[in-house]
């Protein structure tokens, strides 16, 4: 569990949270099969920390910048798949960090939104790249041009959130779900997190290549063959027990 632990400030991202996320995620003992993500307090973030914005010059932006792709790769494409557990406000660098994570998990106080126009800056912790996988490019560009706020049943029904619970319940859910997502094969696990967006980013000829080798390379792992023993011989659960 990796908790948020700003709460005076809505979790709102200085350079110190940002560091300190990707320490943790670069820093993850092997043992660790699955992380939750959540927000201390009221908030899971209320974004970038404005404060830190004002005195900045465009070279000094580009650092800052390259440092969340960094913190936030770490995420994405580190040892354990994340789920980010969240409530109230996912806001701006918010909304990037759990675009980031590979499952979200909401609570009916979950609110979503970019308000990067209206402080008049633009997204810099990799959303332009995240947010339309899961959105669109149209959803996105009306975010950021409106400030509208998705509130959680819609957030969940665009895609967003893949789940919506009820209020109080996010941290079972996120715990129940990375208990079944830490018994998986790893080679899935691996797959999926770092195979399956080069795929999702190719073209099809060398997609569907990709996807060939990584289907014959986690077929003829140990685990696979001792888990397709398992079914064929009467040992393992049937889909949906
Ligand atoms: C450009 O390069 C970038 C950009 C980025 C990412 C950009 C972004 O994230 S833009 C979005 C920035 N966030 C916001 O605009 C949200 C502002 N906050 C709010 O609207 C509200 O605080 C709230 C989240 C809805 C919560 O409301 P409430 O519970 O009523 O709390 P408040 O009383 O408003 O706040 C308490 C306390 O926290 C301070 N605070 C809140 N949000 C921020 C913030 N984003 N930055 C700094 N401080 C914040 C607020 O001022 C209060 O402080 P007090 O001292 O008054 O107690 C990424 C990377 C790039 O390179």
């Amino acid at each position: 569990m990796v908790g948020l632990n700003r709460p005076e400030k809505r979790n709102a991202f200085n350079d110190e949270l940002i560091l300190g996320i990707e320490k943790v995620f670069e820093n993850l003992p092997p043992s660790i099969r699955c992380v939750v993500i959540y927000g201390i307090g009221d908030h899971f973030s209320a974004g970038l920390d404005l404060s830190e914005l004002k005195e900045r010059n465009a070279v000094q932006g580009i650092h800052h910048s390259r440092m969340w792709h960094r913190a936030l790769d770490k995420v994405q494409f580190g040892t354990a798949p994340v789920i980010a557990v969240l409530h109230g406000a996912v806001v701006g660098g918010g909304l990037e960090l759990a675009a980031a994570c590979h499952i979200r998990v909401s609570e009916p106080s979950t609110f979503y939104a970019l308000p990067e126009g209206q402080r008049g800056i633009f997204v810099g912790g990799g959303a332009s790249v995240r947010l339309p996988k899961l959105i669109g490019v149209a959803r996105m560009t009306d975010m950021m041009l409106t400030g509208r706020v998705y509130k959680a049943e819609e957030g969940e029904r665009i895609g967003l959130a893949q789940y919506l619970v009820e209020s109080g319940k996010g941290l079972t859910k996120g715990k129940e779900l990375a208990q079944k997502i830490a018994k998986n094969a790893e080679m899935t696990n691996y797959a999926l997190m770092h195979v399956l967006p080069r795929i999702a980013d190719a073209s099809q000829t060398e997609g569907l290549m990709l996807e060939s080798l990584m289907a014959a390379i986690a077929q003829s792992s140990p685990e696979a063959k001792q888990r397709l023993n398992d079914f064929l011989e009467g040992r393992a659960k049937k889909v949906g027990q």
